[in-house]
């Protein structure tokens, strides 16, 4: 059963639904320095399945943080529990805009394999706690249960459609910051400085407040494409350097703001760079 058709819930709202049959809540926290987070407190009945560690995303070759295939995505999803009838709430740390990304990259995941009852926890642990929600350290063990995936490619961008997008009004957005965008650092996976012709900068942090914490409001992301000179686009690809980040600003302009044709390039940066032909530029 579908619970909201809000991508961002709130801690009241969830609260009220804790217990609601059809409710799965995913802690995608993964252990810290600090210890197991998970075993430590969450939201009572959440199912622990940490970003890094439970194969949310997939290596191919030298290429890092890919979807993972439609098989995986069925077995790790059935396995935490979530059936096609489950509405699933994602929880993460929620105290930055970089973590808040794994709960935005995990629900594109669910979206691109044709799961809509989704919905983010917004400002994750960091709200729960500011709402004083309940916290348990019982263990949960999910009962495996049946998912099946139907991948939607037009929420994903690959190297034609990025190529596409180059010689047409759909707007490259690199989500990266200023210095990476601009080719003065880069990360290691990625083989060039710089980034993808054509593409404009919206730092990923801007869709995030973490002081509040809360996503960025529908009308705040209209002026951030508006000010970065893109409201008349014809859609959008959104990357990074390996679709982490990336996913904020595909979750902001297509889920909060509804803009339509947003797609997420999850091989990023990585990708488009392991092939040194493909042109890359600093400004
Ligand atoms: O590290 S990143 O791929 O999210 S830019």
């Amino acid at each position: 059963e579908r619970l909201t058709d809000q991508p961002l819930v709130d801690a009241a709202w969830l609260a009220q639904h804790l217990g609601n049959e059809s409710l799965v809540v995913l802690d995608i926290r993964d252990a810290t320095d600090a210890g197991d987070l998970y075993a430590a407190g969450h939201v009572p009945g959440a199912v622990a399945a940490p970003y890094a560690a439970s194969g949310w995303r997939a290596k191919v070759g030298n290429v890092p943080g890919l979807l993972p295939t439609e098989e995986a995505i069925e077995t790790l999803v059935s396995g935490l529990g979530v059936s096609n009838d489950s509405h699933v709430v994602i929880l993460t740390g929620g105290a930055n805009a970089s973590d808040f990304g794994g709960a935005t990259r995990v629900y594109w995941t669910f979206k691109v394999y044709g799961h809509d009852n989704v919905s983010i926890l917004d400002g994750g642990y960091a709200a729960w706690a500011k709402a004083n929600g309940e916290l348990s350290t019982d263990a949960v063990t999910p009962v495996a249960a049946t998912f099946d995936a139907e991948f939607r490619p037009e929420l994903r961008a690959e190297v034609a459609e990025v190529n596409e997008a180059i010689a047409s009004d759909v707007n490259l957005v690199d989500a990266r910051s200023v210095a990476q965008f601009i080719g003065q650092e880069k990360t290691n996976t990625v083989q060039a400085l710089g980034h993808i012709p054509s593409a404009i900068n919206i730092n990923f942090d801007k869709f995030y407040d973490a002081d509040k914490p809360a996503f960025a409001s529908a009308d705040i992301i209209a002026k951030l494409a508006k000010d970065a000179g893109v409201a008349d686009s014809d859609g959008f690809i959104a990357f990074c350097n390996t679709g982490h980040l990336a996913s904020i600003a595909w979750f902001g302009l297509s889920e909060v703001e509804g803009l339509p044709n947003v797609r997420l390039y999850d091989g990023s940066m990585s990708d488009w760079t392991s092939d040194p032909s493909r042109p890359v530029v600093t400004n």
